[in-house]
């Protein structure tokens, strides 16, 4: 049986594109944070990875298809927090907010991470936000580096 797999290592030449929802800041540079750390401790070079910001999650999908669709980039990882408030627009946010990224990925062939915080509560978004439940931003990272590594495989 032959494994095809995503190695960690040999990153040192993949760039990656980062789109953040300004929404939740609080929240979401600790993503951010995650992230770079993931990507920096396997080798990503900084000068490697841009970073772009939008108003909230809803936003995030239209930007992550221009960068996936610009070539610059060889994974894109999008990262926000979507926190349930007194209304239903939660569930149109994180709705669109995840069909969006889906389509975007599977349209430009390249890895979009969905490092979407979807919770009920600000408590729940601290726990996945570098605290007991890990940093969903560090995991994006990782998953990028693995995705790349696989799909560059795979291409061979
Ligand atoms: N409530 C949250 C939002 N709402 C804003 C939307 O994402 C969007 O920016 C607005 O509807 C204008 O189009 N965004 C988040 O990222 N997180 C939330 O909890
Ligand atoms: C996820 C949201 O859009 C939410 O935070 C908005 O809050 P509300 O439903 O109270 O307007």
């Amino acid at each position: 049986m032959n494994v095809l797999e995503g190695k960690l290592t040999g990153a040192e030449d993949i760039k990656i594109g980062i789109v953040a929802a300004r929404f939740n800041e609080f929240i979401v540079s600790r993503l951010i944070g995650g992230a770079l750390d993931g990507l920096k401790r396997h080798d990503v070079p900084e000068e490697q990875i841009d970073l772009a910001w939008v108003p909230g999650a809803f936003e995030i999908p239209v930007i992550a298809e221009k960068m996936a669709a610009s070539g610059k980039y060889d994974a894109v990882i999008c990262l926000g927090a979507v926190i349930r408030g007194a209304t239903s627009h939660y569930d149109y946010v994180c709705s669109e907010v995840s069909k969006g990224i889906a389509s975007v990925s599977l349209q430009s062939k390249i890895p979009v991470m969905f490092g979407i915080l979807t919770t009920d509560n600000i408590e729940q978004a601290i726990e996945r936000a570098g605290s007991k439940a890990g940093n969903k931003g560090y995991e994006c990272a990782v998953g990028a580096i693995e995705m790349v590594n696989l799909m560059r495989v795979m291409e061979k």
